[in-house]
């Protein structure tokens, strides 16, 4: 049997309650639930709680929210428990040493306990069985910072653990700026729209981070890199990664993304003649993410691609990434989709399933 907490029950991690109760996923038992504000948590003989009606559960029953409480809930029980930080929150990552130290495990789909300072990166690295080499309990599994649900993270966990060199990991890791690009920009000659459009459509269809200038200021994907880049060996770091901000000046120091979002329309002639330019040329925008293991040309960067390209010719939301390395020197290829709620779920789920395959 293994207990879950689940931190954040916003987009994705309401998709992943919906995920575990329509599989009847056996012996997973969610035992409590956290929003910023309330919480609830099962009973002394930890069961399962009532996946039909949390929501209401939350808001009714629900005491005043306390991540130390919860965490303390969860390791006092007999069995295995695994915290699921759903959130976007700096300061829940920052916590995850402190539950690796209680026993918890930890899965995640938040960028910020890897990809933030690389002090935090290597306590949790200590801490973690599945990170220091130990493969001792307890775990932290985040696939889904990466691609969502796309098996990046465990493949290139299992390229170095065999002892392969990476060389380069380059591709196109958001979900947000592929969908928009490949609409925006391609040589079909059809109207997919403008560029605002696309953005706001990428929000709705649960593309975009909760705040969608962190997808378009290269922050999201400078963060993927950094998360790769530490996997294969390289201490990236955000403050000195270059990184291409494509948000205009005048839109970069707006107060709030619904300002933000409000006020992108007015940029969309300046996104259109970007597009032109390359069209002239024959190519299109992508916006592309290089972990430089050799080189130390690692970054964020907007590209132009010509039609036969691979990275030209995505449809949807998809990522492309690929690892060139000792094994494979042309090339390890992962595409599909990047982002969303169903897919991004799909990458915890699979976490969860390899702890509990662990510990049981
Ligand atoms: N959407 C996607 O395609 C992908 C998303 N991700 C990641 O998944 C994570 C979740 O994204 P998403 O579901 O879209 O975000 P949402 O904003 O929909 O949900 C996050 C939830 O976290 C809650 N929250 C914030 N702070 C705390 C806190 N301190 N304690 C408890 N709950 C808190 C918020 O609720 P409230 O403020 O009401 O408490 C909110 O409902 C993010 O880290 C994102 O980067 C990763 C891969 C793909
Ligand atoms: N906002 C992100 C979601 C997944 O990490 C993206 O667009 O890729
Ligand atoms: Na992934």
């Amino acid at each position: 049997m293994v207990n879950i907490g689940i931190v954040g029950v916003g987009l994705v991690g309401s998709e992943l309650l919906a995920q575990l109760k329509a599989t009847g996923a056996k012996r997973l038992n969610v035992v409590g639930m956290t929003t910023s504000k309330k919480m609830v948590v099962s009973n002394t003989s930890y069961s399962a709680l009532d996946l039909t009606q949390w929501k209401t559960d939350i808001q009714e029953q629900g005491i005043e929210a306390n991540l130390g409480v919860f965490a303390k809930y969860l390791s006092d029980a007999p069995d295995h428990g695994i915290i699921v930080d759903c959130t976007a929150s700096d300061a829940v990552a920052e916590l995850y040493p402190s539950w690796l130290e209680l026993g918890l495990s930890v899965v995640t789909p938040n960028k910020k306990g890897f990809s933030g300072p690389l002090s935090l990166y290597r306590s949790i690295e200590g801490l973690a069985g599945n990170l220091n080499g130990t493969g001792k309990a307890p775990f932290a599994y985040h696939e889904s910072t990466v691609g969502a649900g796309l098996p990046v993270l465990s493949t290139l966990s299992d390229l170095v653990r065999t002892g392969d060199k990476v060389e380069k990991i380059e591709g196109i890791f958001s979900g947000t700026l592929s969908f928009l690009f490949n609409n925006f920009s391609s040589l079909s000659g059809e109207d997919k729209g403008t560029f605002s459009e696309n953005v706001k459509v990428a929000k709705e269809l649960g593309y975009t981070e909760p705040d969608p200038r962190d997808d378009l200021n290269g922050m999201d994907v400078a963060r993927k890199v950094t998360i790769c880049g530490r996997l294969a060996g390289v201490d990236l770091d955000l403050s000195t990664l270059p990184v291409e901000n494509i948000v205009p000046g005048p839109l970069q120091t707006v107060a709030s993304a619904d300002e933000f979002m409000a006020k992108l329309p007015e940029f969309d002639d300046h996104f259109a003649k970007l597009n032109e330019e390359a069209n002239k040329e024959n190519q299109v925008l992508r916006c592309v993410g290089l972990v430089d293991v050799k080189g130390g040309q690692s970054g964020v960067k907007l590209m132009k691609y010509p039609g036969s390209h691979p990275f030209a010719s995505l449809q949807g939301s998809d990522n492309i990434i690929k690892f060139t390395t000792e094994y494979f020197p042309n090339g390890l290829i992962i595409q599909g989709a990047g982002a969303g709620a169903a897919v991004t779920s799909f990458g915890i789920f699979s976490d969860i399933l390899k702890i509990q395959g662990r510990v049981e």
